[in-house]
């Protein structure tokens, strides 16, 4: 083992998991403006930062194949950003194993550029305080200011007012990705008209999972309907996992990936295996999100 090895950060960019989406209008530029309540995955990307004069960016896994492996990774394109606004003079050498679906709502490339900045700014002793980082994420992508924080919280404007949920409990989840890809842009246009509703208040006592899944079938992710409009793999997921002894199933982010909320963990493996044997072409896990 080289020097390098030796010095190397190994961080995990954990899966984005979209609890509750809403949709509450549209900002001049298109973009639509959330409300929505996300919570991180013990499961993700995982990723090594060495020291190196130049940036260097090998990625594997199973999803090396469906992401950039050049400048246009976020994970390039963060480690430069963070280079420019922190007038850092050093590189890394940076490896990414890719564990979540890319383009699957679970975030994953905006997870690997959040994981990017925090442990380059580690790394190169850059002391940036975190309204800065937050500012320097969301010109990278509306996802990348949330997962700077990787805990459970609830985001609006289009992802970048964030307010910390600290006392939410840690969630038994299966999620699931079809293997098919839908475009997050052609979901927010097939939505049309802007639903308009906030979340409703946020419940003091959301002490177990079920009192948390209780407060969702209060809520929405309102891109789901238009995301099996276009991929009807997302409404077998959502069929499938409605079968499990579940306490609540639902489509993340733009998906098309989808999640259950089970009492224990002990339950989500049990349903992740019975998924995964009745379905192997889709990518099964069970996991707990916090
Ligand atoms: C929907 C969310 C919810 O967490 O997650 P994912 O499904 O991507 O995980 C995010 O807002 C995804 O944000 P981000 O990752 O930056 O979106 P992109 O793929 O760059 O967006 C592609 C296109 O979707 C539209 N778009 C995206 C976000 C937004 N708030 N309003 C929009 O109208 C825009 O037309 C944009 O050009
Ligand atoms: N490191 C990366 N990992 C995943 N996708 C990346 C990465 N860098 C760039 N991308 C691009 O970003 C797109 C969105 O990826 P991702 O954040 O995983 O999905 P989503 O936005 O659906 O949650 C991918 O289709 C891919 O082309």
């Amino acid at each position: 083992m080289n020097d390098n090895h030796l010095s190397a950060l190994v961080r995990t960019a954990p899966a984005k998991i979209n609890l509750a989406l809403h949709v509450t209008g549209r900002r001049d530029d298109g973009y639509h403006l959330l409300d929505t309540l996300a919570v991180f995955a013990d499961l993700g990307d995982a990723l090594s930062f060495a020291p190196a004069e130049d940036f260097s960016l090998e990625v594997s896994g199973r999803f090396a194949e469906i992401v950039p492996d050049g400048a246009d990774n976020l994970i390039l394109r963060a480690a430069e950003a963070l280079k420019r606004a922190s007038g850092a003079t050093a590189g890394a050498q940076i490896a990414v194993k890719k564990e979540i679906p890319a383009g699957a709502g679970l975030g994953g490339g905006s997870s690997d550029a959040s994981t990017t900045l925090l442990a380059l700014a580690e790394l190169w002793g850059v002391g940036m305080p975190m309204d800065e980082l937050v500012a320097l994420g969301a010109t990278l992508g509306a996802d990348v200011p949330m997962g700077l924080f990787g805990g459970a919280l609830r985001a609006r404007g289009i992802g970048e007012e964030i307010t910390l949920l600290p006392s939410l409990p840690a969630l038994p989840l299966v999620l699931v990705w079809p293997a098919r890809v839908v475009s997050t842009g052609k979901v927010f246009q097939t939505l049309g008209q802007s639903p308009g509703r906030a979340l409703p208040e946020l419940p003091d006592n959301m002490g177990d999972a079920r009192a948390v899944a209780d407060f969702l079938k209060t809520t929405t992710n309102d891109l789901e309907a238009p995301a099996v409009a276009l991929e009807p793999a997302i409404g077998d997921v959502l069929q499938a996992l409605s079968k499990t002894p579940c306490l609540f199933a639902r489509m993340s982010g733009s998906g098309s990936a989808c999640f259950a909320i089970y009492e224990t963990l002990d339950a989500a493996g049990t349903a992740a295996e019975t998924l995964a044997r009745a379905h192997p072409q889709w990518w099964v896990r069970a996991t707990l999100a916090r």
